[in-house]
């Protein structure tokens, strides 16, 4: 019998493989029927590889198509498609020359043609028209103050979508009459579709009244013309799109559950939107775990308990690290001494943090090996220095960028 380890990592590699963007993309276009000319415009870090599965795919179906991902993201060139690199977080002059080329591919379509819309993550910096009276300046100033700002995705692409002419349903109104047919690797908690890129082809649920809160709520300074060009409402319904989640945090945890019953174990989905502070995700995993050992609830061992999000850390310390790396290594003293439990938490984009790592592995001897070599985990916890304590004994997990973006998996097993 594979150690309770192995079956934690098999778990979450399998997860994450049912979310790569070639198969996402591969099982979405099974049997959907194309009538007219297709015009592909892929946007996001995963755009590359989703754009190159849809012409294997679709072969010269596809007329012709842009792909707009971030630097060092692109594999070469893909027979028929133009591709181009351009700004992330930060939006650059190529975002908005890339962006002018995808609209110009889709000008003049009519109601037969459909644009295959692939949209993953990083989209809102790599797809960008701006409205008139809006300079490049204005939107990296206005983005480089809302990362810093503490405001969570959903606030940051309200202000965004009232500064486009593309993102909150722009594009789809653009490209009428012609269909938008998107498919999304869905990359924001709650898979909200008016938010993930900041939903080009989808119609905008946030209002230019919220966009302004958030202005204020967060003291972002931007120029006194902007605020008119804010008041400009995004479309709020739209009868051209047609849109499939093909990949998301959702699906990894569905994945993780049939791979964690197959071996056996009793599953539970505790959540799929967790977002508090990794320590205290920790913490709290660590607790569950005790509760299962002892008194084997909420669930009979052997069991796993299932988690997606995206937890955050306010780093104070100069170490290295990154979310799952230090959400694992404070679950670690919670579960010092335990038999046959482990605990994880893995990014699934492969990279965690400012960092080569994908996340962390634990188990009830990781304190007794860090202890062994005369290391405290308090005081790597307390510098964000996880990445160095779980390098030393072994429990750091390293795939190397996988090609999807769908939030993190947390695993919790005991036997
Ligand atoms: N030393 C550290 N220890 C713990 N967390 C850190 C450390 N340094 C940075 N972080 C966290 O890592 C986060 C960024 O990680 P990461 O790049 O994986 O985010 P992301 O959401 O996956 O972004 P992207 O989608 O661009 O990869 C920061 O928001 C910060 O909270
Ligand atoms: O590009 C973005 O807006 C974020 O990755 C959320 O999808
Ligand atoms: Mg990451």
């Amino acid at each position: 019998m594979n150690s309770i380890r192995e079956d934690a990592l098999y778990i979450s590699k399998e997860s994450i493989k049912a979310v790569l963007p070639e198969n996402a993309v591969i099982s979405a276009l099974e049997g959907v029927e194309f009538e007219g000319d297709i015009v592909l415009v892929a946007i996001g870090k995963a755009a590359w590889r989703m754009a190159a599965a849809a012409k294997e795919t679709l072969g010269d179906k596809i007329s012709r198509g842009v792909v707009i991902t971030k630097y060092q993201h692109s594999l070469g060139e893909i027979e028929g498609l133009e591709v181009y690199e351009a700004g992330h977080p930060v939006p650059d002059e190529n975002t908005l020359k890339a962006t002018e080329r995808a609209i110009k591919l889709v000008k003049d379509l009519t109601e037969k043609d459909t644009v295959l819309f692939l949209v993953s993550g990083g989209g809102s910096a790599l797809f960008e028209s701006l409205r008139e009276g809006v300079t490049l300046d204005d939107l990296m100033d206005i983005t480089q103050q809302l990362l810093k700002s503490g405001a969570n995705i959903v606030e940051i692409n309200m202000v965004r979508k009232h500064l486009s002419k593309v993102k909150g349903g722009g594009f789809a109104r653009l490209v009428q009459p012609a269909r938008v047919f998107s498919l999304v690797l869905s990359d924001v908690l709650g898979d909200r579709l008016d938010s993930i890129a900041s939903g080009p082809a989808y119609p905008d649920s946030s209002t230019s009244e919220e966009a302004l809160q958030v202005i204020e709520k967060y003291g972002i300074r931007i120029r006194e013309e902007l605020r008119n060009i804010l008041m400009v409402e995004t479309p709020k319904s739209l009868n051209n799109v047609e849109t499939k989640i093909i990949g998301s945090v959702s699906r990894v945890c569905e994945v993780a559950t049939e791979k964690a019953k197959e071996l056996g174990y009793n599953t539970m989905i505790l959540t799929t939107t967790l977002d508090c502070e990794a320590r205290e995700a920790g913490a709290f995993l660590a607790a569950i775990a005790r509760q299962i050992y002892e008194y084997n609830t909420p669930l009979k061992k052997p069991c796993a308990i299932i988690l997606g999000g995206e937890t955050v850390v306010h780093v104070k310390g100069t170490g290295k690290g990154g979310r799952n790396q230090e959400l694992a290594l404070s679950a670690a003293g919670g579960i010092k001494g335990l038999k046959d439990v482990a605990i994880l938490s893995i990014g699934t984009d492969g990279t965690d943090g400012p960092t080569d790592a994908a996340g962390g592995i634990v188990d009830g001897t990781t304190v007794k090996r860090l202890k062994e070599k005369g290391l405290d985990i308090d005081a790597f916890l307390n510098n964000n220095d996880a990445y160095h304590a779980l390098q030393v004994i072994g429990d750091l997990i390293k795939t190397g960028p996988t090609g999807t973006n769908v939030n993190d998996l947390l695993l919790l097993l005991v036997r």
